[in-house]
């Protein structure tokens, strides 16, 4: 733990002042992790915040659906972060350090398919422990998807166990009896985890930043480490420049991502047709920015399980088609030729 005094911002925040404060939020695919972090840069006044974020798939969606894209926002390209031996992370980590004008504070934003552990361990047993103060880790879960199995997904369940703080997001979409049950099990993973009910990620700021929850101390972490990394077949070399590589990971628990980019409209029936009657039941998660050609607004896209949603709002760039679908066994070619058809 920081032992140093604590400046106080305007905001009750408490920010020590060894080095800088960082936080990781984690949690599964579609939990709310963006929603969250987008309440944090509405609320966070004048604290000058660096973002980071990692997304699963080959476009960034995520990082262009944040309220702010001003000078304190940096931006992780859609490398690997499931290694140890995080290279991407700790230059990105060094740029926002270097940074000429204040930062006071950073936040992390994983894959929805990570396994925060290396991250964890690439702030703890790197030189970044020095300059870096890892103040907690946030894990958002999707209160209505999330359920014992865990999607079959080891990773999931690592992020309930390594969250200091655990988001219980989504709470509008279920019971409180489901809501008892989930909590019951998270302690079970975690007894220690604080646990905040949370709808679209509202959460009064200092209950999760410069709450020094995490413990400053590799070792803790470093017993769960053996073997996870250090046997595990990567299917990728790291091909930092390829991306195409980055976008058919077999480490995450089978999640693979499809990408279309295209710079055409699509008609907005056929596109309609294909979320409703084609999109292939294995997809577990999509998002994307949407152009139709009979409105001159920008589309945001959102599935996520059974739900999805399509928001309308400008163009800060100029208009195209972006899309990710992430799923298991996920026929890139099949959905690939669907969306072209919806194209005009
Ligand atoms: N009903 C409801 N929807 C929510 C809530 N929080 C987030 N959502 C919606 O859930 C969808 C996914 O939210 P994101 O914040 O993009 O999720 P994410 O964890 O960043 O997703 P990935 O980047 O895929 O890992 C979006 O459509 C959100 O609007 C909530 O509390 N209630």
């Amino acid at each position: 733990m920081a032992s140093a005094t604590a400046i106080n911002l305007d905001n009750n925040i408490e920010v020590p002042k060894r080095g800088m404060p960082v936080t990781i939020i984690t949690g599964f695919l579609g939990s709310g992790k963006t929603t969250l972090l987008n309440q944090i840069l509405q609320n966070k006044q004048d604290m000058k915040v660096a973002v980071l974020v990692n997304e699963f798939g080959d476009i960034n969606i995520d990082s262009q659906l944040l309220v702010s894209m001003d000078e304190d926002m940096v931006e992780l390209s859609n490398g690997c972060i499931c290694c140890t031996i995080n290279d991407g992370l700790v230059d990105a980590v060094y740029r926002v350090l270097e940074r000429e004008d204040r930062i006071d504070y950073m936040v992390i934003e994983t894959t929805g398919v990570a396994d925060p552990l290396p991250i964890v361990l690439t702030f703890l047993g790197t030189e970044l422990r020095d300059l870096t103060n890892l103040d907690s880790i946030l894990t958002v879960v999707d209160a209505e998807s999330f359920d014992k199995t865990h999607f079959e997904s080891e990773a999931a369940l690592k992020q309930i166990t390594y969250g200091d703080i655990v988001l219980l997001n989504k709470t509008d979409l279920v019971s409180e009896d489901k809501l008892v049950e989930l909590e019951t099990f998270i302690r079970n993973k975690k007894d220690t985890a604080k646990i905040l009910r949370t709808q679209y990620g509202k959460v009064a700021l200092p209950l999760i930043l410069g709450v020094e929850l995490t413990p400053n101390d590799e070792h803790v972490f470093a017993k769960d480490d053996h073997h996870d990394h250090h046997h595990h077949h990567h299917e990728h070399e790291h091909h930092h420049h390829d991306h195409h590589h980055h976008s058919h990971h077999l480490e995450n628990d089978g999640f693979v991502s499809v990408s279309f980019q295209v710079d055409k409209p699509f008609d907005v029936n056929k596109f309609e047709h294909f979320l409703i009657e084609e999109m292939p039941d294995n997809v577990f998660r999509a998002k994307g920015i949407l152009w139709f050609d009979d409105s001159p607004l920008r589309h945001i896209f959102q599935l996520s399980g059974p739900r999805y949603n399509l928001n309308a709002d400008e163009w800060k760039t100029t208009p195209s088609n972006q899309l990710v679908f992430i799923g298991r066994h996920l026929d890139e070619n099949k959905i690939h030729s669907r969306l072209r058809e919806c194209l005009i």
